[in-house]
């Protein structure tokens, strides 16, 4: 086949791909979504509109290498703390400790979202040159269920970071008031919780995407390393090493001794990445400012917006969906309370 044909007949493969596509999308149930477009409920979760083709991309045309690394997080839940301490710990042999790639690029430039970024307009992206360093590292909000087999099948490690639910909806909620469409009329803190509620924003339900992963790393934790933001949150150089070993660079006597790891929990704080110039301007692929990811970085914010009837049913929610699962989550780093589903 020559350079045209070629051409002609991968034009007719993306025109049949659109017009399946389009069929697919009228079939869906459709939610208005919290920032501005709509939310499909594909393969069990909300799928915001913006990715639905990239997610299916992905899904289809991702070949997973054994040594890749997925950090798959639920949105608001610190995926951006997580790319950059997996970033420089993975990496860190490769530049010197004063030319942190951090300090000119924000987390989410050097570690790519896959549905949010690489697929999002294309479905055979350059993957290879899309990491600096081997082993890949990339990104993806998608559920357990949901990720392309190549990943679940093959070596490849998954590390998964969640969130109290409580705080992740705040967290959510403020996120999107600021990103709204001017031409929409504000979302209520009453209609936002609803939506929470019954598990209607971007990959929700959230309980249905933490426990896939949680099932999956209980059953395969040498695959998939579970975390959640209040654990890292108390503890972030025990983590880190923890994370280290995961990656299979775990940190020498010598590094130990010459303070790498305070030096890296210190690099990616909030405090710190929050100041930085490259986190301060710009956008991300998604059309996202940077800034906007950095909010407050706390454990235990939804004291300060939710009220006693929605914490009420929100644990009472936090305890029917965790029943027996094994999983706890802390609500609040100054009272130490934890939340176990049997209470
Ligand atoms: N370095 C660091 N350390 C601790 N916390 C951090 C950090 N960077 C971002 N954040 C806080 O994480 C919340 C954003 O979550 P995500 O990064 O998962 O957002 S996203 O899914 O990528 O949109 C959001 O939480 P809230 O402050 O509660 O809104 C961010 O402020």
């Amino acid at each position: 086949m020559n350079t045209a044909e070629m051409f002609s007949l991968t034009q007719k493969m993306e025109k049949s791909w659109d017009n399946e596509f389009q069929e697919l999308v009228k079939a869906l149930p459709k939610e208005d979504g919290w920032i501005g477009s709509h939310l499909y409920f594909y393969q069990g979760f909300w799928c915001p509109a913006l990715v639905l083709k990239s997610f299916i991309s992905f899904q289809k045309n991702f070949q997973a290498f054994a040594s890749d690394v997925i950090l798959a997080t639920f949105p608001k839940c610190g995926t951006t703390w997580l790319k950059a301490l997996a970033y420089i710990t993975l990496y860190r042999s490769h530049f010197a400790r004063d030319e942190n790639p951090l300090l000119s690029s924000s987390p989410h430039q050097l570690v790519r979202f896959l549905e949010y970024d690489l697929y999002l307009n294309n479905p055979f992206p350059d993957l290879q040159n899309a990491c600096a360093y081997e082993p890949r590292l990339f990104a993806t909000h998608v559920p357990y269920a949901s990720l392309p087999t190549s990943i679940t099948d093959s070596n490849s490690k998954i590390v998964y970071i969640c969130r109290n639910p409580l705080d992740m909806f705040i967290s959510l909620w403020l996120f999107s008031t600021k990103l709204r469409e001017n031409n929409l009329r504000p979302l209520s803190p009453d209609e936002a919780f609803d939506k929470f509620y019954h598990g209607i924003y971007a990959f929700g339900p959230f309980f249905e995407h933490v426990l896939g992963y949680w099932k999956a790393s209980r059953e395969n934790p040498n695959k998939i390393l579970f975390l959640k933001y209040e654990d890292l949150m108390e503890d972030t150089n025990s983590h880190l090493k923890k994370l280290s070993m995961f990656l299979g660079v775990p940190f020498t006597e010598d590094e130990e001794k010459q303070g790498v790891v305070p030096e890296i929990v210190k690099m990616c704080s909030f405090e710190n990445l929050k100041e930085l110039e490259v986190n301060k301007k710009g956008l991300h692929a998604s059309g996202i400012p940077n800034a906007d990811f950095f909010r407050k970085g706390e454990v235990g914010d939804w004291s300060n917006h939710l009220t006693p009837s929605m914490v009420e049913r929100l644990e009472k929610l936090i305890q029917e969906k965790l029943n027996n699962s094994g999983l706890t989550f802390k609500l609040s780093s100054k009272t130490s309370r934890i939340f176990h589903p049997s209470e």
